[in-house]
């Protein structure tokens, strides 16, 4: 199945008269670290720009600043959630001990989770319905941890046979990131996302992509909780999403990062406009 631009448009919580901050959805963010601040200010970034209730940041000092001075709108510290989004901008082999246990009590919350990045070693310790968004070596690593031996050369081949490897595996929905996006979700259906433009081949895009994905799911939190096969749907409109403000921010040119994030609201006005 390939996921399409209708699809996707069907994908956007759209607020109405009786929308809140709260009733959208708030998404809870653990990125970032010291090595990595940039990382959480293009998830939180990317989360606002796509449309969501509130962000809340948990994040060293450091990071926290850097993201208010870009995103003032966000919100620091613990509070209430409908859904997470970890991981970008860690490394798991850097995390302290505090930031395990942040990382943990998110996982094992039970409110639907994106795990990025820094945080996908820990996606088995998820209570409620997750996703996972790696890169073709975060899935070789993913894979070794659950036994199973390949290369990214393998991956690169086949991406959809190791994506549905990796979901059934680890009980988690796969959106497998490169050149070709695929998404599988936990049964082992596939969903294809239409090949985006390869200037998204650019440092913290990813991160990018993951703010989006969040805020698809805070927005869409008792859904995914009704039904946890929504998630795979919410992964696959991400990464449509996602190549389409690539599209437009790039224009035919290279893109920063941040560019894409900027495209979000236009890209998304023109899906609702379809
Ligand atoms: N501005 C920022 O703060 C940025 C932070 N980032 C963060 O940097 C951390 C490390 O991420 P990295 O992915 O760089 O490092 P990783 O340690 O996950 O992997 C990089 C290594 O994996 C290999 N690899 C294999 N297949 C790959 C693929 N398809 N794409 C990329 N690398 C592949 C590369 O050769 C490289 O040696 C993450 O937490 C990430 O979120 C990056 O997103 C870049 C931007
Ligand atoms: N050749 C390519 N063509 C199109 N999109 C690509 C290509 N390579 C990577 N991408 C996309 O760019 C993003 C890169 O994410 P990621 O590897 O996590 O980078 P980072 O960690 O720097 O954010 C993903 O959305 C991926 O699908």
């Amino acid at each position: 199945m390939t996921w399409t631009e209708a699809d996707t448009a069907a994908r956007i919580a759209v607020p109405d008269a009786f929308a809140d901050k709260h009733r959208r959805g708030v998404l809870g963010a653990i990125t970032g670290s010291e090595r990595y601040p940039g990382a959480a200010v293009l998830g939180v970034e990317a989360a606002h720009r796509t449309g969501v209730g509130m962000v809340r940041l948990i994040a060293p000092r450091r990071v926290e600043d850097l993201v208010l001075a870009r995103r003032p709108e966000a919100v620091t510290g613990e509070g209430r959630v409908e859904a997470w989004l970890i991981g970008s901008g860690q490394d798991a082999r850097l995390r302290t001990a505090t930031l395990t246990a942040t990382l943990e009590a998110a996982l094992g919350s039970g409110a639907p989770i994106v795990i990025d990045a820094g945080a996908l070693d820990l996606a088995a310790d998820a209570a409620g319905a997750a996703v996972v968004t790696p890169h073709h070596g975060e899935l070789v690593r993913m894979l070794r941890q659950a036994g199973i031996e390949t290369d990214t050369e393998a991956v690169r081949h086949s991406p959809g046979h190791w994506a549905r490897t990796a979901a059934e595996a680890c009980g988690v929905v796969v959106l497998l990131k490169g050149a070709e996006t695929i998404v599988a979700a936990v049964d082992g259906t596939l969903i294809a996302v239409p090949p985006a433009t390869h200037w998204l081949a650019t440092a913290g895009s990813g991160d990018v992509l993951a703010g989006i994905l969040g805020a698809l799911v805070a927005t869409h939190a008792g859904e995914v909780h009704a039904d946890p096969s929504r998630l795979a749907e919410l992964a696959a409109s991400a990464a449509v999403v996602h190549g389409l403000a690539a599209e437009r921010a790039s224009g035919g040119g290279p893109i920063a990062a941040l560019d894409v994030a900027e495209a979000l609201p236009a890209t998304i006005a023109a899906l609702l406009e379809r």
